[in-house]
């Protein structure tokens, strides 16, 4: 049977994937990738998952859940992603265009979904916008980069994979200083015991043990649905699951009377997630010195020292010279770099950061992992790094792993 023509289209931070997506689907012409003109297309997104997840919120509805008690919100990254490709399977578009379909997903859950790719890519035609060269669907049969709106051909697969590797860079200088010695308690910072938690009935955690302390360089790893964000979310102090649990928090028992704001006080925490809704007009500067203040963007007049200590953080980062544009009109990758400095400014005790190279082509990951492991050898911070990708060059020391069994996740700690 004749085989469709699979198409990989490699991203970067200044690609304008909003207007190639949008032609594809409106059927505009595209040079090169003609044979798309007048078929219908369905997009395999986060962003259409999202935008599910708002009208069932809204109006109450089923759509990507109809088989399901269970609404979309609530489900796993790995769950949300499978019932939004069944649905669109079900529409029988003539080809499906995925952006970034790895993302968020563990090592399991991605192989299933790149077979079950290939096997669609055998009788559909399939436009990969990616952003990660690994995640290239090995059925492509021709390669593009965009940059910015323009969309460059390469002739052969070999010219493509030649002239995309992977360029990596370092910080120059040390991480700066916090402006007052930050007391970190010479203990655990962070100590769950024989944590179990339930949802509906269904157990999701089983007699989880793990202990952080001050400095420690934690990867937290565990397929889709396996309860990292449960566990995040009740160190955060953004679940009430928590209650009643044996989970002492900076020295205090869960439930002993302490608030969620002097909870967060102790935690700088970022996720992509956090800069991709954050619309306001800000200054890099100011962006990076909210985080002495506990907000996203700064409400307050900021003092010379602060100014100073924001200058350092920028300057590590290259990103001095625009100190003051607008944090809005940075890169996806330089703007995760300006929030890991703006939850690090004040070197809280635990950094959390969840799932943060999601979306990141290879050299902006490589940048952010670099800045990940300067901290954590030149900190007091101990840190909780959430991915389901093995992060090339990230340096934990140890792994806390999440096995998923009938009765609930049981945690295992392992040595990098
Ligand atoms: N509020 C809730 N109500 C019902 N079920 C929930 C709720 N929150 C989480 N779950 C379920 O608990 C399980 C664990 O979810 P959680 O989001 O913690 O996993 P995860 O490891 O972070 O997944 P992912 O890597 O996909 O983000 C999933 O099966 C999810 O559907």
């Amino acid at each position: 049977m004749h085989q469709p023509k699979s198409y990989a289209i490699l991203t970067n931070n200044t690609s304008q994937t909003h207007g190639i997506i949008d032609r594809l689907l409106t059927n505009v012409p595209i040079s090169g990738v003609h044979q798309l003109q007048d078929l219908k297309g369905l997009l395999f997104s986060r962003s259409e998952i999202d935008r599910y997840m708002d009208e069932e919120e809204r109006h109450d509805i089923k759509i990507l859940t109809k088989e399901t008690q269970q609404s979309l919100k609530t489900m796993s990254s790995g769950e949300q992603k499978k019932a939004l490709l069944r649905y669109l399977l079900q529409q029988e578009p003539d080809f499906l265009v995925l952006v970034n379909p790895f993302d968020n997903l563990d090592v399991a859950a991605q192989a299933q979904l790149k077979e079950q790719l290939c096997t669609i890519a055998s009788t559909k035609t399939v436009v990969q916008l990616v952003s990660r060269l690994e995640d290239i669907l090995p059925v492509t049969t021709d390669f593009y980069k965009l940059d910015g709106e323009e969309l460059h051909p390469y002739e052969t697969a070999k010219a493509f994979w030649e002239a995309n590797e992977k360029k990596s860079s370092a910080f120059n200088g040390t991480i700066p200083p916090a402006l007052q010695p930050l007391e970190i308690p010479d203990m655990e910072l962070v100590k769950f015991e024989k944590v179990s938690v339930r949802f509906d009935g269904r157990q999701v955690l089983d007699q989880i043990d793990w202990t952080i302390r001050r400095g420690e360089f934690w990867q937290l790893i565990g397929p889709n649905g396996s309860g990292k964000s449960t566990l995040l979310s009740m160190i955060t102090g953004d679940s009430h699951k928590a209650y009643g649990q044996d989970l002492t928090l900076f020295g205090q028992k869960k439930g002993s009377g302490e608030s969620v704001w002097d909870l967060k006080k102790k935690i700088g925490y970022f996720t992509p997630a956090v800069t991709d809704k954050f619309r306001g007009y800000h200054s890099l500067e100011h962006m990076v010195i909210s985080g002495l203040h506990d907000s996203i963007g700064l409400y307050v007049i900021p003092t010379d020292t602060e100014k100073r200590l924001a200058h350092e953080w920028l300057k590590l980062l290259g990103l001095y010279d625009k100190r003051a544009n607008h944090f809005r009109d940075l890169s996806p990758g330089d703007k995760r770099l300006v929030m890991v400095a703006r939850a690090m400014i004040k070197h809280p005790p635990l950094l959390i950061l969840d799932e943060p190279t999601a979306g990141l082509d290879d050299s902006g990951a490589a940048l952010f992992v670099d800045l990940v492991n300067k901290i954590a050898s030149e900190s007091d911070t101990a840190i909780v790094f959430v991915s389901h990708r093995k992060e090339p060059g990230l340096y934990p020391q140890f792994n806390y792993i999440l096995n998923v069994r009938e009765t609930g996740s049981v945690g295992s700690v392992g040595l990098s």
